[in-house]
């Protein structure tokens, strides 16, 4: 197969090959039938239902091929993005649009320093040493930190200047080992952190997995579409369909439980005093809204898994 031929005319959607993101994103694929057979070892490819090729790289290396409008769209987290955007400033053709909020991967990219050191603020660790794999983000932070320091000292910034020092993992190894007096690093459970005997002082970026195009897609009605394919399952796994049945004179009392995304639907039962009503509600949520419902005397309240949707 002519593979680099046939893409030509296939919009390009970059996917994490690997890593926290990459088994969400094959599940989201699925869930917005985007059909694709992966030969082995190769990180290219071709969907069956759809003129769209996929292609498996590094999170990290995401940001770099969509901002410069190599491939069209991609999933990757908000912190590798924010870190490209601060080496790579976006000019009239090159750059990232966020798209979408995927709502996983959530985790934050903190300031880290010894728990039983004598450090307890980022300002303090202004002049000192810094170990991480996100330069540029800790580099725009502590500059932003100097200024503040040297303004409420009268000093010049110079004089302040923080050291900052790639490491491409392990980051939480560096102040045991003696090379930094703090770390930038991604925390999601805290337990790396805790385990490393560190403590967070400061969040530097708050993350998530994001959809991303580049400023000029090749196709922006099929981008359009994958979008919205995708925000349906989404919005699929995050709300459940619940329905129930309720004494009509309480019918207002229960849509305020269950307001749904515009309003509940009600439907009329045989029995003139009832009505079945049926609303999508935050799974998140569903425990004390069924208490609620059950406390103000609805019955026979269901909850249903949804498949997929187009909601707005
Ligand atoms: N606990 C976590 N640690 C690291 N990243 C996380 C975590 N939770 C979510 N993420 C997200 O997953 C993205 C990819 O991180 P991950 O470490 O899985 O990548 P990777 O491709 O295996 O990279 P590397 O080989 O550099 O570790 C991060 O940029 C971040 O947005
Ligand atoms: O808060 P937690 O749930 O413990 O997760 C955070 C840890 O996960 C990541 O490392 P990863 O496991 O990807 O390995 P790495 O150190 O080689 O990057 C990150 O760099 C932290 O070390």
């Amino acid at each position: 197969m002519d593979l680099v031929n046939s893409l030509n005319d296939r919009l390009l959607f970059a996917v994490p090959k690997k890593g926290r993101l990459n088994q969400a994103c094959i599940e989201l694929l699925a869930g917005s039938d985007i059909q694709f057979h992966r030969h082995n070892r190769l990180d290219i490819a071709l969907v069956k239902n759809l003129p769209l090729a996929l292609v498996f790289l590094p999170a990290s290396d995401i940001p770099t091929f969509v901002g410069e409008g190599r491939v069209d769209l991609g999933i990757t987290g908000r912190d590798v993005v924010a870190e490209h955007e601060a080496v790579t400033p976006a000019t009239e053709t090159s750059g990232i649009k966020e798209l979408m909020d995927l709502e996983f991967g959530r985790c934050k990219l903190q300031v880290q320093v010894p728990e039983k050191g004598n450090i307890h603020s980022a300002e303090a660790l202004v002049g000192k040493t810094l170990v991480t794999s996100f330069t540029g983000l800790s580099e725009q932070y502590f500059s932003e930190m100097e200024k503040k320091v040297a303004g409420a000292n009268g000093e010049s910034g110079d004089k302040l200047k923080t050291t900052i020092k790639y490491v491409g993992g392990s980051v939480e190894a560096a102040c045991a080992l003696g090379v930094a007096d703090g770390i930038v690093d991604l925390v999601e459970s805290g337990e790396t952190m805790r385990a490393a005997g560190l403590k967070a002082i400061a969040t530097v970026v708050d993350s998530t997995a994001v959809l991303i195009s580049s400023k000029h897609p090749s196709d922006p009605k099929l981008v359009e579409l994958i979008t919205n394919r995708i925000k349906g399952v989404i919005t699929a796994q995050k709300f459940v369909l619940c329905t129930y049945n309720v004494e009509r004179k309480n019918l207002a009392s229960a849509s305020k439980i269950t307001p749904g995304k515009r309003a509940p639907t009600v439907m009329s039962l045989d029995d003139e005093a009832w009505v079945a009503v049926q609303a999508m509600v935050e799974r998140k949520t569903i425990a004390s809204v069924m208490d609620d419902l059950s406390a103000m005397g609805a019955t026979d309240i269901m909850v249903t898994k949804i498949e997929n949707t187009r909601t707005c």
